[in-house]
């Protein structure tokens, strides 16, 4: 069973799935780290000082890794690889945006991120990919990383039924 975990940047992909590896004995692969080992990016982004991942190079990568087969795959990008199911984290907009700065992220990034997760942009990319039978949403917005973790467990066990479009912040951008 491959899970991908992905979401907005600020959703908490990378803090939960690390309580999920520290909790669980599911292998977690985070997409970032590979991307900067493997040094499969295939131009830096000026402007938003960001690697441009190269999803060819990613994908080759995952399915050449022997421990990727039965693993949850953490990324912004993650659902853009063959996975069997979708974990879409989400948070609320405001939330989000103060989870980024608070991070040390710039204004603009933090504020394009959240008009981002308030247009469901990864979700409607997941349902697309992948189907709604797939995809599993979790608002992470109230909930505490271990609690996130244990969302994302019961997605991978099968323990929980796919949801695609429970969660609405379009009433952010009124
Ligand atoms: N469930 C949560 N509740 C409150 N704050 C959280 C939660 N999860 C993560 N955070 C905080 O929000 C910020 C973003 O979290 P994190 O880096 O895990 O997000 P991410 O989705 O992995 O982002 P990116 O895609 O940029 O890697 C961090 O400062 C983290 O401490």
């Amino acid at each position: 069973m491959r899970v991908a975990v992905t979401g907005t940047p600020g959703t908490g992909k990378t803090t939960a799935t690390e309580r999920l590896r520290e909790e669980t004995d599911l292998e977690v692969i985070h997409l970032n780290e590979v991307l900067e080992e493997e040094e499969l990016y295939t131009e830096v982004d000026a402007d938003r000082e960001s690697k441009i991942a190269d999803l060819d190079g990613l994908a080759a990568w995952l399915d050449d890794a022997e421990d990727a087969e039965d693993a949850v795959i953490e990324s912004h990008l993650a659902h853009h690889f063959e996975v069997d199911r979708v974990a879409v984290l989400r948070c609320h907009p405001e939330t989000l945006e103060e989870r980024l700065l608070e991070r040390g992220e710039t204004e603009a990034k933090a504020s394009e991120n959240a008009e981002s997760e308030a247009l469901d942009v990864i979700l409607a990319e997941a349902v697309e990919e992948h189907g709604l039978e797939s995809v599993y949403e979790i608002d992470t917005t109230d909930l505490a990383p271990e609690a996130v973790a244990t969302e994302l467990e019961a997605v991978v066990a099968g323990d929980r039924e796919p949801s695609a479009g429970e969660v609405d912040f379009v009433g952010y951008l009124e």
